[in-house]
């Protein structure tokens, strides 16, 4: 790997020490190939075909080559770059449209398994701080994109994205044509991948690698959930604040972790709640005998489908305290009333998903990050879909009054993305409050 130069804490700009590839646009490393399917010329060949830089090393060049593959199940290879970790490492690949908040992103406990290819072309660009994790570790597979900034400089920085991620061991690659990729994605669907800068293994063999795995049906939530209750007390920081308008009254919420990203807990904080969290697998008689004011059920990584305890422990919950799920909390309850999810074709990963409430018409813009979705037609009566998303009219976001409950799809704390939604908090609280009278 690249060795880096010492540099001061803050107000830096970090230069990496191979000068800048000819990134955008330098096609010339790549394989040129015509799939059957479609006449556009992709930036990747297929397994059968030789890589495009055999024999190059011989050559002495300023540049570093592709030193790393993505082999996806349909078996098209990209050669790219590595950066941050070097290895082998399977995951399903998902895309972001995000313009910022990579950091977030690689922090969000629900990427695990998956690789995350941002589609904004240049990443890195303001290094990572330590203020803007979402959770103590990243669980994601990877990191997938087009151009990784050849500097960084923000006031907040104190890494390059490089280092981090070589400190976590979390693979990344860059060069490689994040557009095809997701163009390829949406055509047909979420595909198993697998990352290696290790060129002892054959095409053939990472091939096998993405065929063999499986993420569908997997319980992903007890590799992220922590491991014994704790109470957390952080708000949103005063500079960072932007609504006053929080209750006076103090609210004691029980959150269920299911992969919780920290900046659910901050608002909820923020919104005056005393705030217990719990592992996923703690007992719902426990919870229900601390006496909470409302429980949360977090967001998390997988399939709700292959966490039936989890499903077992809203439905003990659901109708005996006020309760709010958010995104993987919202498919559990979903399947908690007697519904069904299921996957989405590429799902929504992004800050820029437009969704109505239908009880208000009101549109916000908002944060998601999901594979699964509950269908509605399954609910039972009673149960309200409050939000669609508009750009393929799934259900965004459920209530059901009888039970004292809402749940939403996406995620009303953002971070990264939009605050539109963090009015949701403050129904919570309402409910909570309601409840109380
Ligand atoms: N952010 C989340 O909670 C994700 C929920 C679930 N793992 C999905 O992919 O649909």
């Amino acid at each position: 790997m690249r060795p880096l130069p010492s540099r001061p804490a803050v107000h830096a700009v970090h230069r990496r020490t191979s000068p800048a590839p000819p990134s955008i646009g330098g096609l010339g490393q790549h394989g040129r190939v015509t799939f059957g399917r479609t006449t556009t010329p992709v930036v990747c060949r297929s397994v059968a075909s030789p890589a495009a830089n055999q024999g190059a090393k011989a050559v002495e060049r300023p540049w570093k080559l592709s030193d790393a593959r993505l082999v996806l199940e349909d078996g098209s290879v990209w050669n790219a770059k590595s950066f941050g970790a070097s290895g082998t490492q399977v995951g399903e690949v998902v895309f972001n449209t995000s313009l910022t908040g990579y950091q977030e992103i690689l922090t969000d406990p629900s990427y695990a398994g998956q690789f995350v290819l941002m589609t904004n072309p240049h990443i890195g660009n303001t290094g990572v701080n330590s203020g803007d994790e979402e959770s103590i570790k990243c669980f994601l597979g990877g990191l997938i994109i087009r151009n990784l900034s050849i500097c960084t400089s923000n006031w907040r920085c104190t890494e390059t994205l490089d280092e981090y991620l070589r400190k976590r061991n979390i693979m990344g690659i860059y060069d490689v044509d994040t557009r095809a990729i997701t163009r390829r994605l949406r055509e047909d669907g979420s595909l198993i991948g697998v990352l290696s800068t290790d060129q002892s293994l054959k095409d053939e063999e990472l091939l096998e690698m993405a065929k063999n795995w499986k993420i569908v049906g997997v319980d992903l939530i007890s590799d992220v959930t922590c491991d014994a209750p704790y109470e957390w007390v952080d708000k949103t920081g005063s500079g960072w604040e932007f609504n006053d308008n929080q209750s006076s009254e103090t609210f004691h919420v029980v959150v269920y972790d299911f992969g919780v990203k920290h900046n659910i807990l901050r608002r909820l904080a923020s919104y005056g709640c005393k705030i217990t969290v719990v592992p996923a697998s703690w007992p719902a008689s426990d919870v229900l005998n601390l006496k909470p004011d409302g429980v949360l059920f977090s967001n998390g990584p997988g399939d709700p489908a292959a966490v039936p305890y989890a499903v077992k422990t809203v439905q003990e919950i659901v109708g005996k305290v006020p309760v709010f799920g958010i995104c993987m909390g919202h498919q559990l309850i979903g399947q908690a009333l007697g519904g069904k999810t299921f996957k989405m074709k590429f799902g929504h990963h992004g800050g820029n998903h437009p969704v109505r409430d239908n009880r208000t018409g009101r549109v916000d813009i908002s944060a998601q990050n999901h594979n699964y979705a509950v269908d509605p037609e399954s609910l039972p009566e009673g149960v309200q879909v409050t939000h669609i998303n508009l750009n393929d009219q799934s259900c965004a976001g459920l209530v059901f009054p009888k039970m004292k409950l809402m749940s939403l799809q996406y995620h009303p704390e953002s971070s990264p993305g939009p605050h539109d939604s963090d009015l949701a908090f403050g129904e919570f609280v309402e409910l909570m409050k309601n409840n109380r009278l």
